[in-house]
Protein backbone atom coordinates (compact mmCIF):
# COMPACT_ATOMS: atom_id res chain seq x y z
CA UNK A 1 0.00 0.00 0.00
CA UNK A 2 0.99 3.49 -0.31
CA UNK A 3 0.01 6.43 1.70
CA UNK A 4 0.63 10.13 0.80
CA UNK A 5 0.64 12.80 3.91
CA UNK A 6 -0.18 16.19 2.51
CA UNK A 7 2.55 17.74 5.19
CA UNK A 8 6.52 17.80 5.73
CA UNK A 9 5.84 18.69 8.96
CA UNK A 10 6.89 15.99 11.93
CA UNK A 11 4.49 16.22 13.63
CA UNK A 12 2.02 15.40 10.95
CA UNK A 13 3.52 12.55 8.78
CA UNK A 14 5.19 10.74 11.93
CA UNK A 15 1.60 10.80 13.49
CA UNK A 16 0.28 9.00 10.27
CA UNK A 17 3.24 6.77 10.20
CA UNK A 18 2.42 5.78 14.02
CA UNK A 19 -0.99 5.28 13.24
CA UNK A 20 -0.28 2.96 10.57
CA UNK A 21 2.37 1.40 12.89
CA UNK A 22 -0.06 0.57 15.20
CA UNK A 23 -3.25 -0.49 12.94
CA UNK A 24 -0.38 -2.93 11.63
CA UNK A 25 -0.51 -1.54 8.43
CA UNK A 26 1.95 -2.42 5.82
CA UNK A 27 2.00 0.95 4.06
CA UNK A 28 4.88 3.09 2.65
CA UNK A 29 3.64 6.55 3.09
CA UNK A 30 5.55 9.33 1.45
CA UNK A 31 5.29 13.65 2.84
CA UNK A 32 4.69 16.01 0.23
CA UNK A 33 4.40 19.65 0.95
CA UNK A 34 1.01 20.92 -0.71
CA UNK A 35 -1.30 24.07 -0.53
CA UNK A 36 -3.69 24.00 2.23
CA UNK A 37 -5.74 26.42 -0.14
CA UNK A 38 -6.55 28.40 2.88
CA UNK A 39 -5.12 30.83 4.94
CA UNK A 40 -2.21 29.72 6.80
CA UNK A 41 -3.88 30.50 10.59
CA UNK A 42 -7.34 28.98 9.81
CA UNK A 43 -9.74 30.81 12.21
CA UNK A 44 -12.33 28.14 12.08
CA UNK A 45 -13.56 24.91 12.38
CA UNK A 46 -14.91 25.03 8.63
CA UNK A 47 -11.71 26.79 6.97
CA UNK A 48 -9.61 24.73 9.23
CA UNK A 49 -11.99 21.41 7.60
CA UNK A 50 -11.10 22.82 4.18
CA UNK A 51 -7.97 23.37 4.64
CA UNK A 52 -7.42 19.30 5.69
CA UNK A 53 -9.76 17.99 2.69
CA UNK A 54 -8.17 20.33 0.51
CA UNK A 55 -4.23 18.91 1.17
CA UNK A 56 -5.32 15.50 1.17
CA UNK A 57 -6.81 15.91 -2.55
CA UNK A 58 -3.86 17.48 -3.58
CA UNK A 59 -1.58 15.81 -2.37
CA UNK A 60 -3.78 12.63 -3.67
CA UNK A 61 -3.53 14.16 -6.99
CA UNK A 62 0.27 14.49 -6.63
CA UNK A 63 1.00 10.72 -6.43
CA UNK A 64 -1.88 8.57 -8.67
CA UNK A 65 -1.35 5.43 -7.20
CA UNK A 66 -1.61 6.22 -3.83
CA UNK A 67 -4.32 4.08 -2.36
CA UNK A 68 -5.76 7.06 -0.30
CA UNK A 69 -4.26 10.62 1.38
CA UNK A 70 -4.28 12.26 4.61
CA UNK A 71 -4.30 16.38 5.30
CA UNK A 72 -4.11 17.43 8.63
CA UNK A 73 -5.13 20.82 9.42
CA UNK A 74 -4.81 23.02 12.71
CA UNK A 75 -6.43 25.50 13.23
CA UNK A 76 -8.17 28.49 16.03
CA UNK A 77 -11.84 29.45 16.64
CA UNK A 78 -12.19 32.88 18.53
CA UNK A 79 -15.68 31.94 19.74
CA UNK A 80 -18.02 34.36 19.03
CA UNK A 81 -19.70 36.22 22.72
CA UNK A 82 -16.95 38.43 24.44
CA UNK A 83 -16.75 35.94 27.30
CA UNK A 84 -16.00 32.89 25.06
CA UNK A 85 -12.46 31.63 25.06
CA UNK A 86 -9.97 31.55 21.75
CA UNK A 87 -9.46 27.61 21.05
CA UNK A 88 -6.85 25.71 18.95
CA UNK A 89 -8.71 23.34 16.72
CA UNK A 90 -8.05 20.31 14.48
CA UNK A 91 -8.90 18.70 11.88
CA UNK A 92 -8.04 15.42 9.32
CA UNK A 93 -9.08 14.32 5.91
CA UNK A 94 -8.91 10.99 4.12
CA UNK A 95 -9.51 11.10 0.10
CA UNK A 96 -9.39 7.70 -1.31
CA UNK A 97 -8.69 6.56 -4.48
CA UNK A 98 -12.10 5.60 -5.27
CA UNK A 99 -13.37 9.06 -3.88
CA UNK A 100 -14.47 9.02 -0.87
CA UNK A 101 -13.45 11.34 1.40
CA UNK A 102 -13.85 11.23 5.48
CA UNK A 103 -13.14 13.92 8.20
CA UNK A 104 -12.67 13.55 11.80
CA UNK A 105 -12.19 16.26 14.50
CA UNK A 106 -8.86 16.51 16.78
CA UNK A 107 -8.68 17.73 20.44
CA UNK A 108 -9.17 21.37 21.33
CA UNK A 109 -8.18 23.04 24.10
CA UNK A 110 -8.37 26.89 25.40
CA UNK A 111 -5.64 29.37 25.09
CA UNK A 112 -4.33 32.25 26.83
CA UNK A 113 -6.58 35.01 25.97
CA UNK A 114 -4.01 37.43 25.20
CA UNK A 115 -3.25 34.92 22.20
CA UNK A 116 -6.76 36.43 20.73
CA UNK A 117 -5.97 40.05 20.11
CA UNK A 118 -2.79 39.04 18.08
CA UNK A 119 -4.39 36.05 16.60
CA UNK A 120 -7.06 38.80 15.26
CA UNK A 121 -4.43 41.21 14.03
CA UNK A 122 -3.02 38.40 11.62
CA UNK A 123 0.10 36.68 13.71
CA UNK A 124 -0.34 32.96 13.17
CA UNK A 125 -0.12 30.62 16.42
CA UNK A 126 2.95 28.76 15.44
CA UNK A 127 4.50 31.93 15.91
CA UNK A 128 2.67 33.16 19.12
CA UNK A 129 4.12 29.72 20.71
CA UNK A 130 7.37 30.52 19.71
CA UNK A 131 7.42 34.15 21.06
CA UNK A 132 5.23 32.38 24.64
CA UNK A 133 7.80 30.15 24.71
CA UNK A 134 11.18 31.89 23.79
CA UNK A 135 12.27 28.71 21.50
CA UNK A 136 11.73 28.06 17.65
CA UNK A 137 9.14 25.67 15.95
CA UNK A 138 7.04 24.56 18.88
CA UNK A 139 4.92 23.72 15.87
CA UNK A 140 6.69 20.57 14.59
CA UNK A 141 7.30 19.47 17.94
CA UNK A 142 5.21 18.95 21.00
CA UNK A 143 2.77 21.94 19.82
CA UNK A 144 0.74 24.22 21.75
CA UNK A 145 -1.43 20.96 22.92
CA UNK A 146 2.01 19.40 24.67
CA UNK A 147 2.80 23.03 25.81
CA UNK A 148 -0.44 23.95 27.91
CA UNK A 149 -1.00 20.17 28.72
CA UNK A 150 2.28 20.13 30.51
CA UNK A 151 3.29 17.72 27.88
CA UNK A 152 0.45 15.21 28.97
CA UNK A 153 -0.76 15.14 25.22
CA UNK A 154 1.26 16.20 22.00
CA UNK A 155 0.72 17.77 18.57
CA UNK A 156 1.69 14.38 17.40
CA UNK A 157 -0.35 12.44 19.64
CA UNK A 158 -3.34 13.88 18.94
CA UNK A 159 -2.82 13.83 14.93
CA UNK A 160 -2.05 10.17 15.33
CA UNK A 161 -5.62 9.70 17.03
CA UNK A 162 -6.96 11.89 14.22
CA UNK A 163 -5.21 9.46 11.50
CA UNK A 164 -6.56 6.40 13.42
CA UNK A 165 -10.10 7.40 13.11
CA UNK A 166 -10.18 8.30 9.55
CA UNK A 167 -8.24 4.86 8.51
CA UNK A 168 -10.19 2.86 10.47
CA UNK A 169 -13.45 4.74 9.04
CA UNK A 170 -11.90 3.77 5.08
CA UNK A 171 -10.98 0.30 6.68
CA UNK A 172 -14.69 0.08 7.23
CA UNK A 173 -16.06 1.22 4.15
CA UNK A 174 -13.12 -1.27 2.05
CA UNK A 175 -14.66 -4.31 4.55
CA UNK A 176 -18.35 -3.56 3.74
CA UNK A 177 -17.48 -3.16 0.24
CA UNK A 178 -15.75 -6.54 -0.25
O1 LIG B 1 2.57 25.61 18.01
C1 LIG B 1 1.52 25.21 17.51
N1 LIG B 1 0.88 24.18 18.09
C2 LIG B 1 -0.26 23.67 17.63
O2 LIG B 1 -0.79 22.74 18.20
C3 LIG B 1 -0.78 24.27 16.47
N2 LIG B 1 -1.87 24.06 15.73
C4 LIG B 1 -1.87 24.93 14.77
N3 LIG B 1 -0.82 25.72 14.86
C5 LIG B 1 -0.54 26.84 13.99
O3 LIG B 1 -1.72 27.07 13.22
C6 LIG B 1 -1.39 27.38 11.90
C7 LIG B 1 -1.94 26.38 10.94
O4 LIG B 1 -1.47 25.08 11.20
P1 LIG B 1 -1.00 24.08 10.09
O5 LIG B 1 -1.99 22.97 10.07
O6 LIG B 1 -0.71 24.77 8.81
O7 LIG B 1 0.33 23.47 10.71
P2 LIG B 1 1.85 23.78 10.43
O8 LIG B 1 2.00 25.14 9.83
O9 LIG B 1 2.54 23.53 11.72
O10 LIG B 1 2.29 22.63 9.42
P3 LIG B 1 2.40 22.57 7.82
O11 LIG B 1 1.69 23.74 7.25
O12 LIG B 1 3.85 22.55 7.51
O13 LIG B 1 1.76 21.28 7.46
C8 LIG B 1 0.12 27.49 11.87
O14 LIG B 1 0.47 28.80 12.21
C9 LIG B 1 0.51 26.56 12.97
O15 LIG B 1 1.79 26.87 13.43
C10 LIG B 1 -0.12 25.33 15.90
N4 LIG B 1 1.02 25.80 16.41
MG1 LIG C 1 1.05 25.68 7.92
Amino acid sequence: MKVVVGSRNPAKYGAVQDAMRELEMEAEAIALEVESGVSKQPMTDQETIEGALHRARAALKEIEDADFAIGLEGGVVLGSTPSSRVMVCNWGALVAKDGKEYITGGARIALPDEFKKELLAGKELGDLMDEYCQRKDIRKHEGALGIFTDGAVSRMEMFQHVSKLLIGQWRYNVKKQA
